[in-house]
């Protein structure tokens, strides 16, 4: 079994070989710092009955590290070559199952077997399964990844995954700050986000232009059940930031054209307290849930 070496002239040498150069669409950043690839995988504390997702197989270097320490590891890669070379690579373990092909079917859903393949290793294990994403995201698109996973049964009880700093930081936004919004309120509204480390740019071949995060998320199953409805619960908070520098109660009215009138909303808004200058940055994560579910039950009042 080859343990593929991680270093910048060791993965060079290796596509050149197989006629390969990294393609940049694909977010095609290596890690070649294995320090780096071990403390990804030690982020997130792996069992032998832990299923896990990897988005990104690369050359397979993060997917031997899950193997040795998992239950069962799924890996995804959209490059058919790349996903060739690390069949090669991952060659004689059982435990990994490596499929090739976009791990998106569009920007609003995962490609269908995924979940379906997830499940039947979770059951193969028993009841002590747990489910994991832990990824060196390609940064276009981690968001859809993270995203449509939440609103997965099962999502991923823990997620450690390698993304833009930028990125990283809008997750784990505190209220009132530039970067607290939509996604924060989404993310942090089902799980505990904190930021593991921050990598520059140099441990990555190619260089990527801006710094990336490890970051670590974990579900808070009570969090999630607090929520009636998911897809009711995102959509309605993606549209209270929608026109960032406007008033929340303009946003609301917006968001709720043709099934609030103006004065139903005025009463939602009033009987949470909220005043006619707040904006949706201001209130907290459990404010905007009380805030979607007040909605809601008025949407479901009025109709
Ligand atoms: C940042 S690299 C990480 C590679 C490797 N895991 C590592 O840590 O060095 C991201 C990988 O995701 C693959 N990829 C990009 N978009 C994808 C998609 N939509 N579905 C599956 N794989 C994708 C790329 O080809 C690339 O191999």
């Amino acid at each position: 079994m080859n343990q593929p070496r991680q270093t910048a002239s060791y993965l060079s040498k290796r596509l050149t070989e197989a006629g390969l150069r990294p393609v940049s669409k694909y977010g095609q950043n290596f890690l070649i710092d294995l320090n780096l690839v071990d403390l990804i995988a030690n982020s997130a504390e792996l069992r032998k009955t832990d299923v896990v997702l990897e988005i990104g197989t690369g050359v397979g270097s993060l997917t031997s590290r899950l193997s040795d320490a998992a239950g069962a590891v799924l890996s995804v890669e959209i490059d058919k070559n790349l996903h060739q070379l690390a069949s090669e690579e991952l060659a004689g373990r059982p435990n990994v199952k490596l499929l090739q092909g976009d791990a998106l079917r569009n920007k609003n859903s995962l490609r269908a077997d995924l979940i379906e393949l997830i499940t039947e290793a979770m059951q193969r294990i028993g009841s002590e399964a747990r489910f994991l994403l832990v990824a060196n995201l390609p940064y276009n698109v981690a968001t859809p990844i993270i995203s449509n996973l939440l609103h997965q049964s099962p999502a991923p009880d823990v997620m450690v995954v390698t993304i833009q700093k930028e990125l990283a930081e809008r997750i784990v936004a505190e209220p009132g700050t530039k970067d607290y919004g939509a996604l924060s309120i989404w993310i942090q509204s089902l799980c505990r986000a904190e930021i593991v480390r921050i990598l520059g740019p140099k441990v990555f071949w190619p260089r990527p232009k801006v710094d990336s995060a490890v970051i670590r998320l974990d579900l808070e199953p009570q969090r999630r059940d607090a929520i009636a409805d998911l897809d009711y619960f995102h959509q309605t908070v993606r549209a209270l930031f929608f026109h960032r520098r406007k008033f929340l109660r303009s946003n609301v009215i917006s968001a709720m054209k043709n099934r609030l009138s103006k004065p139903q909303v005025d009463e939602v808004l009033q009987s949470l307290g909220h005043g006619e200058t707040v904006r949706a940055e201001e209130l907290s994560v459990q404010q905007i849930q009380q805030l979607v579910e007040a909605l809601r039950i008025a949407e479901a009042n009025a109709g």
